[in-house]
């Protein structure tokens, strides 16, 4: 069976943990924990083809055996590359992951390349706050060759199960079955994720 490695990365609060646990649970639940970084494990049915896929989760704090972003970037097939709309600093720092995974990622063909890296504008219901046009948003996609998405963990369920579907179809067709790579850090089961979702620092939306 093929496992398939996905980093979701971008800076503190924009809603990594958020997309990846509404995407595994169906729930937007509004406070995750932050405290470690880890892997989540799923089993897939793409296209007929049974897949392993791996989520991986950065920690945003400082934490024991944090992996660096460059050892994240190597581990992975496919990034998921998150900035909240509402947050400028937030696109910048997506804008420089995007320029360091080009850099580094530098396995398989340039389709290859092109096909596996998203860029998500998250928290599109804050449109009201917004400090982050489209336009902008897709040129970045546009200059790093990322796919480009705008949608909110709150509110859109389908487009972020059909984001991830997308992101693990073109890790697996990208004939970049690597050899297995070191995981960046710890794994995580489905029950400690649901666990994890309670009682966490608060952030405010
Ligand atoms: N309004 C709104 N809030 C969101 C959305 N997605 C996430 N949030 C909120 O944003 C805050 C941060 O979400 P997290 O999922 O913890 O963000 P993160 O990127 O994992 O943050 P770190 O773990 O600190 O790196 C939480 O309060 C979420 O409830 C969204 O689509 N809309």
């Amino acid at each position: 069976m093929n496992d398939i490695k996905v980093a979701v990365l971008g800076s503190e609060g924009v809603g990594k943990s958020a997309l990846i646990v509404r995407f595994l649970t169906r729930r937007f639940i509004g406070e995750y924990a932050s405290s470690s970084e880890c892997i989540y494990r799923k089993r897939m049915s793409i296209d007929g083809r049974q897949l392993n896929l791996e989520l991986y989760d950065p920690c945003s704090q400082p934490c024991e055996g944090k992996s660096t972003l460059n050892e994240q970037i190597h581990w992975a097939d496919g990034f998921v590359v998150v900035y909240d709309i509402s947050d400028r600093s937030s696109f910048l720092t997506a804008k420089a992951i995007v320029h360091l995974i080009r850099e580094l990622h530098l396995g398989g063909s340039k389709r290859d390349a092109d096909s596996v890296i998203f860029l998500v504008g998250n928290k599109q219901d804050l449109c009201h706050m917004r400090e982050v046009d489209r336009e902008e948003g897709q040129k970045l996609a546009s200059e790093g060759r990322c796919q480009f998405y705008e949608l909110s963990a709150a509110e859109h369920y389908q487009e972020v199960v059909l984001m991830f579907s997308k992101i693990v179809r073109n890790a697996s067709l990208g004939g970049k079955a690597k050899e297995r790579r070191r995981r960046p850090s710890g794994s995580k089961s489905m029950a400690k994720l649901i666990n994890n979702v309670f009682g966490k620092r608060r952030k405010s939306v």
